[in-house]
């Protein structure tokens, strides 16, 4: 009687879902058992769980450049063999050279034959090594090989000697190559793929947002609901029933039940953002949803259990504030369990040509906008920047607009808002 081959096992990343379909399809056709990653962070995290025989990987990744990725595999986890996948379009990844072993052959050979059930293997999968189509080649006779997978061009994976630079490259949407921010990048695509709670800390404007929706959108809750909740825009009286929902009739007011935000973001993440604000009662109450995962709607005595990620940011030294006794030192520690800071502007000053380049990039995407002259950039550096990022924005719009009949943004045109 003919064996039932066991599934084999691969990590399959890419952010592009029907890209993702397409090659699962293929595969699991072919009795290989596929995990799902969204970006580089989360596959790795897969493997780290329970090493696999492949890596199939989209040559772009939105979390970490390609080459860090493979080294990244490589180094961690050298039996699973790595497969770089080109989509067709205009942006090709990087050039790739590799000799191929047997094993990504036959991954290679899976996906070729996913077109085409009449050539469905049968067998262990053992005696795909060796088919005339895909015996080894040794380094260097075949730099690239392109296999179609329903319109899907299939390249194998290259690790070329170079190294991949400093381990750590920046995500695409926090600009700035300071050591301080690659090390902002580096923990998020750390923390991301875990269900860790995350305090972001740094002064106003700094990006403590946009850290909260990289985090979101690298960790396997993506597709899933990023709820956000200002706690200093909202007064204490409501802020309970905003977290945590009330039934009908539960106080003065409510002529309407509603679910709270914890509720909303069941299944995804719940940003809190300007935590250091809550009040110390509420503070009890999160600290209660934190230890139990459930949540207790206003006026309703029955628990409801929901599974959400917290990020938590505020602009303040929580820890003086515990000091103080104005934050609780049990919710303090539960949310601090992975920290990541922010720097502000006057702390990485070397990223301003870069924030200013990009920004304006950006700006000019929506109206045309004059370039910055050498005494306005010289302007924008004597600057102390308390608004950090955000008030780089604002005073690049401002000069954008003074300048549009300029033929250039001059010092005259940069000026700075009011400081508090
Ligand atoms: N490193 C960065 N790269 C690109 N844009 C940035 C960066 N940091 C901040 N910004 C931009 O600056 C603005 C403010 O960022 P964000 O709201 O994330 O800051 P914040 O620290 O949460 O501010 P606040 O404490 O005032 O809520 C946003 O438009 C954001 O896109």
């Amino acid at each position: 009687m003919p064996r039932t081959p066991q599934p084999r096992t691969a990590v399959l990343a890419s952010a592009d879902l029907s890209f993702r379909t397409r090659v699962r399809e293929a595969l699991t056709g072919l009795r290989w058992e596929v995990q799902e990653a969204q970006g580089g962070a989360e596959a790795l995290a897969y493997l780290e769980a329970r090493p696999c025989e492949a890596m199939i990987v989209d040559t772009w990744l939105p979390d970490l450049e390609i080459q860090e990725f493979l080294a990244e595999c490589e180094k961690r986890h050298p039996q699973t063999d790595l497969i770089a996948v080109d989509d067709p379009g205009p942006e090709r990844g990087p050039e790739r050279t590799q000799a191929r072993s047997p094993r990504r052959n036959e991954v290679l050979l899976a996906l070729r034959r996913g077109q085409d059930a009449d050539h469905e293997p049968q067998g262990d999968g053992a005696s795909w090594n060796g088919m005339p189509e895909m015996t080894p080649v040794h380094d260097r006779t075949v730099v690239r090989e392109e296999i179609f997978v329903r319109g899907t061009a299939v390249v194998e994976a290259t690790r070329p000697g170079a190294e991949p630079g400093p381990g750590t490259v920046r995500l695409p949407e926090l600009i700035g190559e300071a050591p301080a921010m690659l090390e902002v990048s580096r923990r998020i695509r750390l923390v991301a793929p875990r269900a860790a709670t995350v305090l972001v800390q740094g002064p106003t404007g700094s990006g403590k947002e946009l850290v909260a929706r990289a985090i979101h959108r690298l960790s396997p809750r993506a597709n899933r609901r990023l709820v956000a909740l200002n706690c200093a825009a909202i007064p204490d009286t409501l802020l309970e029933a905003e977290l945590f929902g009330h039934t009908r009739g539960a106080f003065t007011g409510a002529v309407q039940g509603r679910i709270g935000r914890i509720e909303a973001a069941d299944g995804g993440t719940l940003f809190l953002d300007e935590i250091g604000e809550m009040p110390l009662a509420l503070q009890a109450k999160l600290l209660r949803f934190l230890e139990t995962g459930e949540v207790q709607r206003i006026g309703d005595n029955d628990p409801i259990r929901v599974d959400v990620r917290i990020v938590a940011a505020t602009h303040r030294s929580l820890a003086e504030m515990v000091k103080a006794g104005s934050f609780r030192a049990d919710l303090y520690y539960r949310l601090a369990v992975f920290l990541i800071r922010t720097p502000g502007l006057g702390e990485r000053p070397e990223d301003l040509p870069l924030l200013v380049e990009r920004l304006l990039a950006r700006m000019a995407e929506q109206a045309p906008v004059r370039r910055l002259s050498a005494e306005a950039m010289e302007r924008l550096r004597q600057h102390a920047w308390p608004g950090n990022v955000r008030e780089l924005q604002h005073v690049l719009e401002r000069a954008a607009i003074l300048a549009a009949e300029s033929p250039e943004i001059g010092a005259a045109e940069i000026e700075f808002g009011e400081t508090f």
